[in-house]
């Protein structure tokens, strides 16, 4: 399945690279079509400076570009740099609200961001001016999927405090039961959502031999995917009492916000292992650190944290049986090129009136 849809979306991609560019980057007017005195029909705004090369070299055909060099974003430069812009192609995760839609002005009519999830929009400011909204997910779901695995092996078997140990000049394997960690084959793995990078992980997980995947999410997924993954659609509460393992895959809204607490930790497994590479703040995160702590979990491995970065400081760093990772779950070279060519291609798209490659809304 993810070989299929990997080589669909490479055609798919071909196939809009071919559209974008044969296509007449006019600017349309009420009667009239006109180009700016640089001879591009639009203005667009790139939002980061190291937005790759190949999301900027489909735009510049058509576009006159201007690009934000601050890195972190300074607000005032994005402020003044997208007046007046078509478009724009929110290249970080800064929020984007009112302030920088009143800052465009009107004229501006298409945006994609270069991320799968859009927690830092504020969607329905974007909605209600009308202005076509992209983002990235699908190309993003192999490398995600596969930090969750690593993820998943590294808290289960305790990657971390073992590091810890050799540091610490405590490595004891003498003992016959030291640093045993939790098996992967046979288990129940349970997904928090179950999307296309939650789908991701469990077809990478049926390479080990697990029992049973268990989703809860709103929506039922085809029966063929259930099949194909072995995979039961059941209420929250019976996933976290029958997971061994439980990933967050789900997007951060009002109603996953601080979901997992600790009514749910106590719900879980004392051998059960969690995952986060949805957002930091599905998670209560002063609620798993006394469930970590406490021994009420056996560990967690989280790309995202609550807040990010997270402090060098944080009470969380302290404990053995977590795994924290700076939110690195999309950051392969290959995989930011192709979120920078699928935003390119919404921009343009949403720029001609043409239904964007991933529109978030
Ligand atoms: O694109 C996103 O939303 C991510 O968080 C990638 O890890």
């Amino acid at each position: 399945m993810a070989i299929k849809s990997q080589l669909l979306l490479s055609l798919l991609v071909l196939a809009l690279s071919i559209t974008c560019n044969n296509a007449s980057f006019v600017r349309r007017g009420k009667n009239h079509t006109q180009t700016m005195s640089t001879g591009k029909a639009y203005k667009v705004l790139i939002t980061h400076p190291e937005v790759p090369q190949e999301g900027i070299d489909l735009l510049k055909e058509n576009c006159e570009l201007i690009q934000v060099q601050s890195l972190p974003t300074n607000r005032a430069e994005l402020l003044q740099k997208i007046r007046g812009v078509d478009g724009v192609l929110w290249g970080g995760h800064e929020a984007l609200n009112a302030e920088v839609l009143d800052a465009a002005g009107p004229q501006l009519k298409s945006i994609s961001t270069m991320s799968a999830g859009i927690d830092y929009v504020d969607v329905p400011e974007v909605k209600k001016r009308k202005i076509p909204l992209g983002h990235t997910p699908t190309v993003l779901n192999t490398a995600v999927a596969d930090l969750a695995v690593g993820l998943l092996i590294a808290a289960g078997r305790r990657f971390h405090e073992g590091r810890r140990k050799i540091e610490t000049d405590n490595w004891e394997n003498y003992h016959l039961n030291w640093m045993l960690g939790q098996d992967i084959r046979d288990s129940i793995v349970g997904f928090y959502g179950f999307g296309g990078i939650g789908q991701a992980i469990a077809k990478r997980l049926s390479g080990f031999d697990i029992d049973q995947v268990l989703y809860t999410t709103r929506r039922r997924v085809h029966k063929e995917i259930e099949q194909e993954l072995n995979a039961k659609k059941v209420d929250f509460d019976t996933l976290l009492a029958q997971s061994d393992f439980v990933v967050i895959a789900s997007p951060l809204t009002a109603d996953t916000q601080g979901v997992f607490n600790t009514t749910a930790f106590n719900k879980m497994k004392e051998t059960a292992v969690l995952v986060n590479i949805g957002r930091g703040k599905i998670v209560n995160q002063d609620d798993l650190y006394e469930a970590l702590k406490s021994n009420k979990i056996f560990a967690a491995g989280l790309d995202v944290t609550d807040p990010e970065p997270l402090s060098a400081k944080d009470k969380l760093l302290s404990l053995d049986n977590v795994v924290v990772l700076p939110h690195i779950g999309s950051a392969t070279k290959r995989t930011r090129a192709e979120m920078a060519t699928i935003a390119a291609h919404n921009v343009l798209r949403g720029l001609v009136g043409e239904p964007m490659l991933s529109p978030a809304y």
